[in-house]
């Protein structure tokens, strides 16, 4: 398979008035296409400014990186990509409808591209058939984060980039919406790169887990997740999940 996105030697320097912050430093990665990639690693040490090297809102100071075989900024301008922050950030004064449209009125009326699904599909897939028309404040913050993400899909990017997308929920809803995303993950093939702070979370999702170290942000470890690709929450007790979770405990241990 060919690689979605790929990093090589890749080095970002925050130069700032008081100092200078290395927040990475020669980090490569690789993801196939229609893979699964969990980022984890400890505050700081650069897992957002990596997501934002890919998605071409940060210019790393060194290194190689290319999605689809693009540089970051055509395959931004080709809408390759969506991005899922950890705030829902939903227009409060639109519907869930109006908010998964509203990328298709940004920057100039555009159509959907032949065949992509429309808005109303999208809620179906994070399941919010019937919340069409209810208003960000009007949900719960899991059913917010749904709509986000059915704004991502739209247009079928063939690249979804999560932040903590579930950072900010409770517990229950966060492993709902866990299973959740592994089911969207395979019925639309999308490649992910997820952002997480929570062991249990990066291996229940991810097909492959990449530890970084902080201080600054590098390589620390890169697990394959050798489980079934149909997955539900009570594989977490399972000795096969346990295992992987205490191996990248181990790495988080040592990257500090
Ligand atoms: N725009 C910026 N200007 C200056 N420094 C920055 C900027 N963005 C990030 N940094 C610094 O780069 C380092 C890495 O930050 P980043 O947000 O990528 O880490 P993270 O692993 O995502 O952290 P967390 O898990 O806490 O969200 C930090 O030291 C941060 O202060």
């Amino acid at each position: 398979m060919s690689a979605a996105v790929e990093c090589r030697g890749v080095t970002v320097r925050f130069v700032t008035d008081r100092r200078t912050v290395t927040a990475l430093r020669d980090v490569s990665m690789a993801v196939e296409a229609g893979g699964f990639l969990s980022l984890l690693g400890p505050s700081g040490c650069g897992k957002s400014t990596l997501l934002r090297v890919v998605a071409d809102l940060v210019k790393p100071s060194a290194g190689d990186v290319s999605v689809f075989g693009m540089a970051p900024a055509a395959a931004r301008a080709a809408r390759t990509l969506g991005f899922v922050f950890q705030d829902a950030a939903l227009l409060p004064w639109r519907t869930a409808l109006q908010n998964v449209e509203l990328p298709l009125e940004v920057g100039g009326r555009r159509e959907l591209p032949k065949g992509a699904p429309t808005p109303r599909e999208l809620l179906k897939l994070v399941g919010l058939e019937g919340w069409e028309n209810s208003f960000p404040h009007e949900l719960s913050g899991g059913m917010r984060q749904r709509v986000s993400i059915a704004r991502a899909l739209l247009g079928g990017p063939r690249l979804l980039l999560m932040d903590e997308p579930f950072g900010a929920l409770d517990e229950i809803t966060r492993d709902r919406l866990n299973e959740e995303l592994r089911r969207v993950w395979q019925e639309t093939g999308t490649t992910i790169l997820f952002v997480t702070h929570s062991v249990y979370e990066a291996v229940f999702l991810g097909e492959q887990v990449l530890v970084l170290a902080a201080n600054p942000g590098r390589n620390a470890a890169l697990v394959t997740v050798d489980l079934p690709r149909d997955r539900d929450l009570s594989i977490r007790e399972t000795p096969a999940f346990t295992t992987i979770v205490s191996g990248l405990r181990d790495s988080l241990g040592r990257g500090h």
